[in-house]
């Protein structure tokens, strides 16, 4: 045969050149059981699958003709420079998806410039995930936050506070949706356990401790059904000065009551689809919780975000901050350290590039003007 159509040229399955090939790359190297705790939401996948998709209705609003060669994309967070307004959410176990797990990760966000939460359920030591992300003057390059759930065992929760603290972490992200767990069809179908060889040191466990039990079964073990605004976070304000941070809020009401017991900010969160099943999609809740704290507390989001444009559709609706979760742990399944840097670089380029394309130069300049929505049977409206 002569002739005909040209071949087509051969793409290797395996160039990451945006999030979604990420988690396709990443996802075909997981076990099927840790894929799916990782990648999965609660019940019907509901708020899992809008926390994307519901990006999609906003339209932008780009200001052409505008110099944007110096487009800077920084902002400031605990008073240090993050390179774009990023950070990765606290999530548990990021070594089942790469030996290196939190520290990796730690060295990741170093590399990228962008801060780091976390999870009381690492892997790794705080000291550990602080000191992977050293400068050659011995000084850590970001900042970390700890998060904690509200646990039965205060005697526990004060030794990480304490540990926290003694490690230069600036904030406390207090995980408020989870009294329970959610409820996760794909645990209890592959009756997830932890690998073997996974240390939870900031709770205590060990491995074979956490592996006699499920996820579910240590979730209602640890954390405290009994909590409350009026308890607890004037507890937590009378046992430390670190900013105490809301992970979890999707509601006017809620935001309210942050401000009403002088928190310093929140996390407008579902985490990530995965404790109550039907809350709207993150970037859905914000417009009210921005609305009800005019002004009055920091604002920032997670939950499905995985492009620049939705770091500046998060930004325009006003939160200050984005963070990710899932993005991290395929990053490390793909490739360690390296995976994470892909991850948050393709992060930047997209929002620097998203910036540029809608004539906006800094930060500030990212606001409700920069987007539009499709009513019925209307033109492109402003909100
Ligand atoms: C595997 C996994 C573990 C998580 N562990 C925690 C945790 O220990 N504490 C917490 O507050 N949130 C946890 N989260 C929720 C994240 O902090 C974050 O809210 C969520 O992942 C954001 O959504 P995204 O994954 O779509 O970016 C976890 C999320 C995942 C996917
Ligand atoms: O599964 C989760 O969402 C979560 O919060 C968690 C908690 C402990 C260990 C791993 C994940």
């Amino acid at each position: 045969m002569s002739g005909g159509a040209p071949k087509p040229v051969p793409v290797s399955s395996d160039k990451i050149l945006c999030i979604p090939d990420l988690q396709k790359a990443a996802s075909k190297k997981l076990p099927t059981s840790a894929r799916e705790f990782y990648n999965s939401g609660s019940t019907d996948q509901i708020t899992i699958n809008e926390n994307s998709t519901a990006f999609s209705k906003y339209r932008l609003r780009p200001r052409v003709l505008v110099d944007v060669s110096k487009a800077d994309t920084s902002i400031a967070l605990f008073g240090r420079k993050l390179e774009f307004p990023l950070g990765v959410s606290p999530a548990g176990m990021h070594a089942m998806a790469h030996p290196d797990g939190e520290k990796a990760t730690s060295r990741a966000c170093a590399k990228a410039g962008v801060a780091m939460g976390i999870s009381s359920y690492a892997n790794y030591p705080i000291a550990d995930i602080r000191s992977a992300c050293l400068s050659s003057s011995g000084i850590p390059q970001i900042d970390h936050v700890i998060q904690l759930y509200t646990m039965k065992d205060r005697a526990m929760q004060l030794r990480i506070i304490r540990e926290a603290e003694a490690r230069g972490c600036k904030a406390i992200f207090l995980t408020a949706d989870s009294p329970v767990l959610g409820v996760r069809y794909n645990e209890w179908r592959n009756d997830f356990r932890t690998p073997e060889g996974l240390e939870f040191p900031i709770i205590e466990r060990d491995t074979e401790m956490i592996r006699k039990v499920t996820h579910d079964d240590t979730f209602t073990s640890f954390n405290d059904d009994t909590h409350n605004w009026a308890r607890d976070i004037p507890w937590l304000k009378s046992v430390t000065g670190m900013e105490i941070w809301i992970k979890g809020i999707l509601t006017a009401e809620d935001t309210l009551m942050a401000i009403e017991t002088s928190c310093h900010g929140i996390i407008v969160s579902n985490h990530g689809g995965r404790q109550l099943d039907g809350v709207p999609a993150t970037i859905d809740a914000l417009p009210e919780c921005v609305a009800a704290a005019a002004g009055r507390i920091r604002i920032h989001v997670d939950g499905g975000i995985r492009s620049g444009t939705d770091i500046f559709k998060a930004l325009a609706l006003g939160a200050e901050c984005c963070w990710v979760g899932r993005p991290a742990i395929w990053g490390l399944a793909y490739d360690g350290q390296a995976g994470v840097e892909i991850m948050l670089e393709t992060l930047r380029i997209e929002f620097k590039r998203c910036m540029q394309l809608t004539g906006c130069n800094s930060v500030k300049d990212i606001t409700k003007a920069c987007l539009g929505v499709y009513r019925v049977d209307g033109p492109l409206a402003r909100l």
